[in-house]
Order: C-alpha cells, then structure tokens, then sequence
C-alpha cells in the first residue's frame, strides 16, 4: 500500500493507494495543528510501504511525520519545489520558495493538461499558470474563505457557506451578518479568479484549461464562469507524478484524474474583460 499525504495550513489530508490495482482503499484527514495521535483519524501504517508527502506546513510538522513515518515505512519520499521537473520549469526567482502544494498542482496539471491555470481552494486560495511547453508564470496568492471570514472577526466564523447553495443565491445583497459575509467573501474569491484567468489569458493570447482543487473546490466550482473542471486529487497527482511507484504511474496515469475541460476561444475571453471594463 502506498500512503500519499497532503499536508496543507488547516487539514493534512491522507490516502492509501494499492500498489497493485491503483484503487484508493481509504482517505482522511486531521487537523495540521494537531499530533498524530492513536485513535485519530489516520491510517494503518503496517501495511504501508511508501509514503509521498507534500508539506506546506513549518518545517517542524514535517520533521516530526517523517521521524515518525522512518519508523514504521521503508521508503518515504518527501516532495519540495524544483527549478524544473517533468518538462515544468519553476517561474518564482526563488523555485525552492514556491509552495510544494503549489508545485505538485502545476506538475499536475501539465502532465494532465499541457498548459494550464491551477487553482487551489485551500487556507488560502492560490491561481497559477502553466504555458503550453511548460513555462511555469508564477501566480496569485489570496486569503482562502475561511480566512477571509475569520479576518472580518464579526462572530461568524462557525456559519461555512452551505456546500449546496446555489452561486446565484450568493450573489444577492445579505441581510443579516452570517450572510453579508459569506456572500461577500465568496464573491471576492470567484471574482478574483475569472478576472485572473481572464487577464493572463489575454497577457499570455491563449486560453488555458482551468483545474480546481483543494477544501473549497466544489463550492468555488460554482461561482466560476471559467470552464474547468474540479480534481479534488490534484496534489496527489503531482505526487504520482514526481515518485512514479506503480506499473500505471509510470505510464503517466494519475488517479482520479478528471476529463480535461475545453476551453472558451480567446475571443470570448477577451470580449468578456471589455465588456467588464464598460461597466
Ligand atoms: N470539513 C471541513 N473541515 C475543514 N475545512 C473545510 C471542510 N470542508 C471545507 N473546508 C474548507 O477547506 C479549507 C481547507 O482546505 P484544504 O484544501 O484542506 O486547505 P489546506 O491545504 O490549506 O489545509 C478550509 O479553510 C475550509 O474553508
Ligand atoms: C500559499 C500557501 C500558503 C498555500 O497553502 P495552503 O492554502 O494549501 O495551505 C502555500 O503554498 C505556501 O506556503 N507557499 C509558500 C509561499 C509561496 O508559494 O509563494
Ligand atoms: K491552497
């Protein structure tokens, strides 16, 4: 069984992949900010023999997993960001400073996709653009929704946005706090990232295929005009990606990879930023 680890600011997320038929056996996650601890919802390490590991969180977490993961796992294989790998080539000054969650995404993605605009719903929310010949742009980095909501500090932050609201709903004007907020801060998110999209893509004169992931990735999916297509695996991607262990992995297949969304023409993504400009 091979253990992949997401270990992002809030959740580190988990799965056990079979080696030998590439099912998914299990998932969880537990709180960043808290130990490991017997009982928790975390996996069953006997019968694991490699652990991938993607970690945003400081360096002690990931010390402490990996002191701890040595133990019990013959092989443990721990992810950072590269100048380039897999035909990507890093677009920070400093390609070690990218965040890893980051790198794997646009590995990802590019093995997926060719070029494309990544986006994870995270802590925070994080848009980045990959060309067609793997130039990797850079990105933007905003407060994910959680944060957002927290930084208000109006008492709201225990009232998440219902998962199955509909985007239309949340455009309307709140009427009490919970939902001037919410509406708000969802707004501010999916605004962010059509108008991202639509201004590097105009920059850039190409228009990208857009790949979702990360906590906030379904409800944002909703919000957003831009055809994409939600990839709840897409870290784990980039970890089958950089450390192929199985027969399909090294084919280039990444579980739960989803259909890669076409995308509008330039001309309609263009005439969409004038419009907006009008107004
Ligand atoms: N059950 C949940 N528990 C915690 N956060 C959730 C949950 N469902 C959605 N979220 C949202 O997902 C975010 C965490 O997403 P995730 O991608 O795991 O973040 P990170 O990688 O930064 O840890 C939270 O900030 C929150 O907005
Ligand atoms: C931007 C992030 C905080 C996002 O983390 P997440 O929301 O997934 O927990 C993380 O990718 C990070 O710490 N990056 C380092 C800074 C950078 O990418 O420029
Ligand atoms: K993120």
């Amino acid at each position: 069984m091979i253990l992949d680890l997401d270990i992002g600011n809030t959740l580190s997320k988990w799965r056990l992949k079979d080696a030998e038929s590439s099912e998914i056996r299990s998932r969880g996650a537990v709180w960043t900010r808290e130990e490991w601890r017997p009982g928790a919802d975390i996996p069953d390490l006997d019968v694991v023999e490699a652990v991938r590991i993607s970690s945003v969180a400081r360096a002690a977490v990931l010390d402490e997993t990996v002191t701890l993961l040595r133990r019990q796992v013959r092989h443990v294989f721990v992810a950072h960001s590269q100048p380039e790998a897999l035909g990507v080539v890093n677009g920070y000054e400093e390609p070690g400073r990218l965040g890893v969650d980051r790198w794997m995404g646009a590995l990802a993605g590019y093995q997926l996709a060719g070029g494309c605009c990544a986006v994870d719903c995270g802590s925070a929310i994080t848009i980045d653009f990959v060309l067609p010949g793997g130039v990797h742009l850079g990105g933007f980095i905003i407060p994910g929704l959680r944060l957002m909501k927290e930084s208000l500090k109006l008492g709201t932050r225990n009232v998440a946005i219902d998962p199955e609201s509909e985007a239309d709903a949340l455009l309307e004007p709140g009427r009490r706090t919970v939902d001037a907020v919410n509406h708000g801060i969802y707004m501010a998110a999916v605004s962010a990232i059509n108008r991202i999209y639509s201004e590097v893509c105009d920059q850039q004169g190409i228009s990208l295929p857009m790949l979702l992931t990360g906590g906030d990735a379904r409800v944002v999916s909703r919000g957003v005009q831009v055809p994409h297509a939600v990839w709840p695996d897409m870290v784990y991607g980039g970890l089958e990606a950089s450390f192929p262990l199985t027969f399909a992995e090294r084919a280039g297949k990444m579980s739960g990879a989803p259909r890669v969304p076409e995308p509008v023409s330039l001309e309609k993504i263009r005439a969409g930023l004038a419009f907006s400009m009008l107004l």
